[in-house]
């Protein structure tokens, strides 16, 4: 039997849950499987779009309002679809669960992101859940929350990564683009410049690192709403010759082979590829001791995790706190903090002046992350998980 999946999802950007899915659908195009994809992009930009037409993946692109729900379901039969798979929209039933189910979509996976963190009223999703059939997280942080939100159980899948291709050791032109000599030191943040990543508090670290490790650099990767604020602070903060700010970057992944140490400072982060991306460069990753970091980074093995402790001072434009996250330590749900900065200064330095050791914690992390988190295993849970919903033989 064939099973015919459509993936309902966001495609305007291409962070964290786009690459998930493109990343996916690329690895599953070039394995023969009983499993074809096909997407509804609720948004799409040029480029994805581009992308999955290569990839021979059939796209029909809706906001899903009621009144596209023709062209939805002439779109679902045409292509006999047996699973309505939604990334990331808990907070919208109406797209993700009654117009489908209307439009005769026999099965609908939801897969939550992170946006459980955001979601505000939580009632329709409760009157709703029965149209589900089934819930994936990407962390068990993930899965708590989703529980004591929307009393939703639902399995863990933990994300994966495409794996770097064997011996490519990156030519290092980053330090000869910015000017910087040989035995100058990186320390990278890569993320969205928006408030759950907690980019402030790698700036407000910067200061006490460079009193003791004076001759580092400190670089930021990503764009957002917070970049001109975080670029102000590091003038008040007086670090402006010593920060770089790169803006989005298509290939993140070949920067961070030429760091250091990379710094996860999220306050919230459901899974965040970030930190398995520093980890298959074989960095040290110092990181929050929240959510799904405290699942993906080993404290003392793989890298540090430093507690929470700093208030957050939410910026206009930027993403509404939530109002709970989940203790790394504890798993219990606490108020959303950022790390600790004098601890964050401290591992930081402690990896830039013992070499040995944040050569050691990364490979540490590298043999973690190719064993548990890359996209070969995402692939083969995923695939089983369609399989087992279907009844597959
Ligand atoms: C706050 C939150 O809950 N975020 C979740 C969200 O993604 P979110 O987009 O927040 O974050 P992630 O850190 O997981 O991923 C960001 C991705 O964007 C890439 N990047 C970033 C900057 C840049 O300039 N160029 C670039 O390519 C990074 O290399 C990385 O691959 O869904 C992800 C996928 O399930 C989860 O892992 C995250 O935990
Ligand atoms: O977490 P948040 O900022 O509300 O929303 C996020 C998006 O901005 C991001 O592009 C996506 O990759 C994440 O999965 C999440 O949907």
């Amino acid at each position: 039997m064939q099973i015919n999946v459509l993936h309902m999802a966001h495609l305007a950007i291409r962070y964290g849950a786009e690459k998930q899915l493109l990343d996916y659908l690329t690895l599953a195009k070039s394995t023969p499987s009983e499993i074809r994809h096909h997407v509804c992009a609720l948004r799409i930009s040029k480029p994805i779009y581009e992308e999955l037409n290569s990839l021979g993946i059939p796209v029909i692109t809706t906001r899903l309002w009621p009144w596209n729900i023709f062209s939805f379901s002439n779109f679902a039969r045409k292509h006999d679809i047996h699973i309505l798979h939604v990334h990331n929209q808990l907070r919208f039933p109406l797209r993700s669960r009654i117009l489908p189910k209307l439009a005769g979509v026999p099965l609908i996976i939801e897969h939550e992101h992170g946006m459980v963190w955001n979601t505000s009223s939580t009632q329709l999703i409760k009157w709703t859940n029965k149209l589900v059939n089934a819930n994936i997280c990407n962390s068990h942080a993930a899965k708590i929350m989703l529980e004591r939100k929307c009393n939703i159980d639902a399995k863990v899948i933990y994300n994966g990564i495409p794996l770097p291709p064997e011996q490519t050791e990156a030519p290092a032109q980053l330090k000869t683009e910015l000017g910087l000599s040989e035995t100058t030191a990186i320390v990278g943040f890569v993320g969205r410049l928006n408030n759950p990543k907690g980019a402030e508090a790698f700036i407000r670290m910067i200061p006490k690192v460079i009193q003791t490790v004076p001759h580092t650099a400190f670089i930021v990767i990503g764009d957002g709403p917070m970049r001109s604020s975080l670029e102000a602070e590091a003038k008040v903060l007086g670090i402006n010759d010593q920060i770089y700010f790169l803006g989005y970057q298509k290939d993140a992944y070949h920067l961070m082979k030429q760091l250091d140490v990379v710094v996860v400072p999220s306050f919230r982060e459901a899974f965040g590829n970030v930190a398995i991306e520093a980890a298959l460069a074989k960095k040290p990753v110092i990181a929050s001791n929240v959510d799904g970091i405290a699942e993906t980074v080993i404290d003392g093995e793989t890298g540090f995790l430093v507690d929470c402790t700093e208030s957050i001072q939410r910026q206009k434009g930027t993403n509404s706190l939530p109002k709970a996250v989940v203790d790394g330590r504890t798993k219990e749900l606490r108020p959303p903090k950022l790390p600790n900065t004098e601890i964050l200064a401290e591992k930081v330095i402690h990896c830039l002046q013992t070499p040995e050791l944040a050569a050691t914690l990364g490979n540490n992390a590298y043999a973690r992350a190719v064993h548990e988190f890359s996209l070969e295993r995402y692939c083969k849970d995923l695939d089983n998980f369609y399989r087992e919903l279907t009844h597959y033989k």
